[in-house]
C-alpha cells in the first residue's frame, strides 16, 4: 500500500471552501457571496480595462523576454508600489528607508515578513485583530510566530470596540508586532476614524509595539487610493519603522496573477539596505524569484500618467457599485420589514459586510435558498447584483424570522 496511506482529509478552507461548495451546487439559481472577488452586475468576474491595455502594450513590445526576475523582483515595481501606499512625496523614500520586495500578492508579502520577522526581530509575537481574515493566524504560526489576537469589533453596536483594542495593546509586551488593517478591515468592514488612528499610532509609539500593516483593499474602502492610504502615512509620518504587506488582487483585478509586495520602513538607509538582504535569504530558498507577468502589468500602469488616471476611475466604479449593493440590498430588507437594526450595512466599508448572522442562519440561508456565505456571517457585497438582492434579502429575512 502506500506510504502516504496514513494522510487524513483536511477541511476545506473556511473561505474558499464556500467556492467549492457552490461550484458543487447544481440549482439554477444560486449566489456565491463568499470569496472576496469582485463581479460585474452581470455575475462575472472583471477584467479592467487598463489591465486589457497594458496587457496589449506588454505583447506589442518587441523588446520583452522570459528571463528571471532578480530575488526581490521588478525593481520598476517595486518602486512604484511604494510611491502608491506612501505617497510620491514621501520622506522615507527620499531618504531611502524603504525596502521594498515583490512577493506573492498580498499571502506572499504577509508569509515573506513573518518568516523575517521570525529570524531578525526580538519580540516574535503578533497581536492580530479578533475578528480578523481567517489565513492571518496560520500563514504567522507557520512562519514562526506566536499568534495573539486584540479586541477590535463590539458584536452588540457592530462597530469598532475602540476601548478594548486600546486596553489590549495596551497591555502587549512592550515590541510586540501588532497586525493592522490598512482600511476596509476584513471581515468586519469597521475601520477606525483617522483620530483613532492617531490615538493608536501614539500608543504604540509609546511601546515600541512594530505596526504591521496589512493592505489588501487600498482604494476600495473610500474608492481612493489616497485616502484609503492615510492610516499607514499617518504612521510613516512620523519616523518610526513599519511593515507594509501590499495585494494588487482586489484593487486591479489581478486575482490570479498572484501580484504584491512587502515593504518596510527603517529608520536609516544603510539598515534599509541590510534588511533587504535579509530578505532575499528569506526569498530564495522559499520561491527563488516572483512572477514577471502581472508585476509588469502593474509598472506598465503606475508608470503612465493616463493609465492610471484610467485606473482610478474603474476602482472608483467597483467601490461605488459596492455601495450601490449596500443601498439596496439594506432597503430590500426594510421593504419586508425584516426584524433587526441593519443600518450597519451602509456603515460597514469596503468588499464585506459582518451581517451578524450566525453559523446555523447561514446554513439555513445556503440549504433554503442557495446562498453562499462564510459561516462567521460575512457576505461580499462585490459578489451581489441588482437581480438578486431579492434573493439574499428574502434568504435573510426567512433566517431571522
Ligand atoms: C485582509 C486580507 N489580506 C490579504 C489577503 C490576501 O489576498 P491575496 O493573497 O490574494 O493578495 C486577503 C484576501 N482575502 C479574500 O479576499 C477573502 O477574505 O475572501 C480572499 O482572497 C481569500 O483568499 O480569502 C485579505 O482579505
Amino acid at each position: 500500500g502506500s506510504v502516504f496511506s496514513h494522510v487524513v482529509r483536511a477541511p476545506e478552507d473556511p473561505i474558499l471552501g464556500v467556492t467549492v461548495a457552490y461550484n458543487k451546487d447544481p440549482s439554477p439559481v444560486k449566489l456565491n457571496l463568499g470569496v472576496g472577488a469582485y463581479r460585474t452586475e452581470e455575475g462575472k468576474p472583471l477584467v479592467l480595462n487598463v489591465v486589457k491595455k497594458a496587457e496589449r502594450l506588454l505583447i506589442n513590445d518587441s523588446s520583452r523576454v522570459k528571463e528571471y526576475l532578480p530575488i526581490v523582483g521588478l525593481a520598476d515595481f517595486n518602486k512604484l508600489s511604494a510611491k502608491l501606499i506612501f505617497g510620491a512625496d514621501s520622506p522615507a523614500i527620499k531618504e531611502n528607508r524603504v525596502t521594498t520586495v515583490q512577493c506573492l500578492s498580498g499571502s506572499g508579502s504577509l508569509r515573506v515578513a513573518g518568516e523575517f520577522l521570525a529570524h531578525h526581530y526580538h519580540q516574535c509575537v503578533i497581536y492580530i485583530p479578533q475578528p480578523t481574515w481567517g489565513n492571518h493566524p496560520k500563514v504567522f504560526t507557520l512562519a514562526g510566530l506566536s499568534v495573539k489576537t486584540y479586541r477590535y469589533y463590539d458584536p452588540t453596536t457592530r462597530g469598532l470596540n475602540f476601548q478594548g483594542l486600546l486596553e489590549d495593546l495596551g497591555s502587549a509586551p512592550s515590541g510586540a508586532i501588532v497586525l493592522l488593517h490598512a482600511c476596509a478591515h476584513n471581515p468586519t468592514g469597521v475601520d477606525p476614524t483617522i483620530e483613532q488612528w492617531e490615538h493608536i499610532r501614539k500608543l504604540m509609539r509609546s511601546k515600541a509595539l512594530l505596526p504591521f500593516f496589512d493592505s489588501a483593499y487600498q482604494g476600495f474602502a473610500s474608492g481612493s487610493l489616497d485616502a484609503d492610504a492615510q492610516p499607514v502615512r499617518l504612521f510613516v509620518a512620523d519616523g518610526g519603522e513599519c511593515l507594509v504587506a501590499q495585494s494588487y488582487a482586489k484593487n486591479l483585478g489581478l486575482y490570479g496573477e498572484r501580484v504584491g509586495a512587502l515593504s518596510i520602513v527603517l529608520r536609516s538607509a544603510d539598515v534599509a539596505s541590510r534588511v533587504e538582504s535579509q530578505l532575499k535569504t528569506v526569498i530564495r530558498p522559499m520561491y527563488s524569484s516572483p512572477p514577471i507577468h502581472g508585476a509588469s502589468i502593474v509598472a506598465t500602469i503606475l508608470k503612465d500618467r493616463n493609465l492610471f488616471q484610467e485606473w482610478t476611475v474603474e476602482l472608483k466604479a467597483m467601490a461605488d457599485r459596492i455601495i450601490r449593493m449596500r443601498q439596496q440590498l439594506f432597503e430590500a430588507l426594510r421593504a419586508r420589514g425584516t426584524p433587526g437594526d441593519w443600518t450597519h450595512i451602509l456603515k460597514q466599508i469596503g468588499m464585506f459586510t459582518f451581517t451578524g448572522l450566525n453559523s446555523e442562519q447561514v446554513a439555513f440561508m445556503t440549504k433554503e435558498y442557495h446562498v453562499y456565505m462564510t459561516s462567521d456571517g460575512r457576505i461580499s457585497m462585490a459578489g451581489l447584483n441588482t437581480k438578486m438582492v431579492p434573493l439574499l434579502a428574502d434568504a435573510i429575512h426567512a433566517a431571522v424570522m
